[in-house]
């Protein structure tokens, strides 16, 4: 219950926060529109009444009555839509902020990698125009209340019987709740194929994909797939929507019934002298009244119900973000240099969820100033390790020491601040160049001598200086004026923004440059082990992941894993004297290469 009036104060508030005489304003003018059915229907009976004992002053109270009604609904509907727009957009705006803000900023990488988390984080993400919506369904829901109370009270004055229609749209909005619970469920049930449908759909529409598509002919087979989903996915929800029908249908006819009922009371009433000409009027009115309040309570109860479940999956998600923190029991700063290094001490890890280690009992000192590599065969835990030394996830076993200090101590964000990073599935900002590059360091996107310096770092000055507007440019096609750039000028760029921290403890390079030939990769290492090393007085540690050999060589300390563990480890020469699984791949790549 805490949770629920949670998630609705914070998804109200958005709209009161975004436009928040707009959203008052669409509360007021909401209610005003609920109440123009009683009136009017009030106002006929007067009108009625007024001919039939031919009462000029009671028709005249029965126009003003109507009049002040009619302008009411054409001023309040005015601004009442107006209202509307202006409160959904910009509380879409807000919660869009809100939503990048926490799925971005959350430390952990697991929401984006564990399918009970991506289920969530994927329905938010579609549903996002929901979140936008509370202000909307809260006032149409309060309306179609105070039109529901209105309503009863009318034909509570003609007969108490009556109420018996107030009775029966109770049942219905409580039938209809129901039959929208039917829906829901199926909606939910059904998330993940359905996200299934849409990777399909995204593949066969993407330019991602759009090369081996064709190659591999491969369109036919993603559209069967799609089909196959789809009907997974239409099916169950069809078969909810037949059972809600059966629901809804009941609820037909007990309102027909009712309405029948009513009407009979109401001529009864008339034709025995104890009801007027008006009260029949009023009665026909307000029972078909009855039934559109019965739609809107339904409707905007519906949308309220699910607003609510897309405020609790965001409250959800606040939640997931706060817990996501490492906890840091005993927080220590991240040490300006290091001096010692950065030791791995029998670290294990599995994906949470997962049983499999992934990395078992690696134990490792990485020095100060030292540029290690790691190898191994594909799967073998690198990326896995990588990611542990970011922070992004903990050991379950073992720690990772940073000076001789637990990296558990540190909190994560500030962790962050002080490793720099190149991955092989690099972003592709499209922004200009200097901030393409310059995002690794805001404070520096209009400084051309570092970014210059970042680049000249990555081998990517001749990059930027082809583009049209230098460091000005736009990049990607998709923008105006924007130019293209190749896989591996783009991954030049992610290098350079990988090289623009200068303070750096940690320097990570996971297969940076697997679009570059191993001439180009190997210069470019070659240069990076230099700086690294002349670099000394930071201590900074340089981790460059690689398959290719010819670049691993230089390194002052090669770790092997193998299926999680540590196979072997030290220099070039040492491995190669060893004669085990690096020189056997050592020799392998060489001939490769002869
Ligand atoms: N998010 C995840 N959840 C569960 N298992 C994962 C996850 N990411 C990776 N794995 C598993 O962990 C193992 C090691 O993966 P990792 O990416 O660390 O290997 P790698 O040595 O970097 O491989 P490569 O050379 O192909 O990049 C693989 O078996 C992989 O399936």
């Amino acid at each position: 219950m805490r949770d629920t009036f949670r998630a609705f104060a914070t998804t109200i508030g958005f709209g009161f926060r975004a436009a928040p005489w707009h959203a008052a304003f669409q509360i007021v003018t909401e209610i005003a529109l609920g109440l123009v059915g009683p009136f009017t229907g009030y106002s006929m009976k007067l009108l009625l009444d007024a001919v039939q004992a031919k009462d000029l002053d009671l028709a005249l109270v029965g126009g003003t009555v109507l009049s002040v009604t009619i302008a009411v609904l054409l001023v309040a509907m005015y601004y009442n839509a107006h209202c509307i727009f202006t409160v959904i957009e910009r509380t879409q705006a807000l919660a869009d902020r809100k939503l990048m803000t926490l799925i971005g900023g959350i430390d952990s990488l697991a929401h984006h990698e564990r399918p009970e988390y991506l289920d969530q984080i994927y329905r938010l993400r579609e549903e996002r125009e929901s979140l936008a919506e509370m202000t909307n369904a809260s006032a149409g829901f309060v309306a179609a209340l105070v039109s529901f109370a209105a309503t009863s009270v009318l034909l509570a004055q003609v007969h108490p019987a009556l109420l018996s229609l107030a009775l029966v749209a109770g049942i219905s909005m409580w039938i209809s709740s129901k039959a929208n619970d039917i829906r829901v469920e199926a909606q939910e049930e059904t998330s993940e194929p359905e996200r299934l449908r849409r990777h399909m759909y995204d593949i066969g529409t993407t330019a991602g994909a759009g090369k081996e598509l064709r190659i591999f002919g491969l369109t036919k087979e993603i559209v069967r797939r799609h089909h196959e989903t789809s009907d997974l996915v239409l099916s169950a929800r069809n078969e909810a929507d037949w059972r809600a029908a059966r629901l809804k249908s009941i609820d037909a006819l007990i309102n027909a019934a009712a309405f029948v009922g009513a009407i009979a009371l109401v001529l009864m009433l008339a034709l025995s002298g104890r009801a007027t000409i008006g009260d029949v009027g009023l009665v026909v009115t307000l029972a078909v009244e009855m039934g559109m309040v019965v739609a809107g309570t339904v409707g905007y109860g519906g949308d309220f119900l699910w607003t609510l479940k897309q405020a609790r999956r965001f409250i959800w998600l606040e939640q997931y973000a706060k817990s996501a923190v490492k906890a840091t029991a005993d927080p220590m700063p991240a040490p300006k240099r290091l001096g010692h290094g950065i030791d791995l001490d029998a670290v294990t890890f599995h994906y949470p969820g997962t049983e499999r280690p992934i990395l078992e009992n690696v134990s490792a000192h990485l020095p100060a100033g030292a540029v290690v590599a790691l190898v191994g065969e594909n799967g073998a835990g690198k990326t896995t390790l990588v990611k542990l030394l970011c922070d992004f996830y903990q050991p379950d076993g073992g720690q990772i020491l940073v000076d001789g200090e637990d990296l558990a101590r540190i909190p994560t964000r500030q962790w962050h601040q002080r490793v720099s990073t190149a991955f092989q599935d690099y972003a592709q900002f499209e922004f200009q160049a200097r901030e393409t590059v310059g995002v690794a360091v805001t404070a520096k996107i209009d400084d051309d001598g570092a970014l210059n310096g970042a680049l000249a770092r990555a081998d990517a000055t001749s990059i930027v200086e082809a583009l049209p507007q230098g460091l000005d440019s736009q990049l990607g096609t998709t923008w105006s004026e924007g130019v293209d750039l190749s896989g591996g000028q783009w991954q030049k760029l992610a290098l350079a923004r990988g090289l623009l921290r200068e303070d750096p403890l940690l320097v990570v390079f996971d297969e940076p440059t697997a679009a570059l030939d191993p001439q180009t990769e190997h210069a470019l290492f070659e240069r990076f082990a230099a700086a690294a090393r002349a670099g000394h007085d930071q201590g900074t540690v340089t981790l460059l992941v690689s398959h290719r050999f010819s670049t691993v060589r230089m390194a002052d300390l090669i770790i092997v894993l193998e299926n999680g563990r540590i196979r072997e480890i030290g220099d070039h020469q040492q491995l190669i004297d060893r004669g085990d699984l690096y020189a056997e791949l050592y020799e392998l790549q060489s001939r490769a290469y002869r």
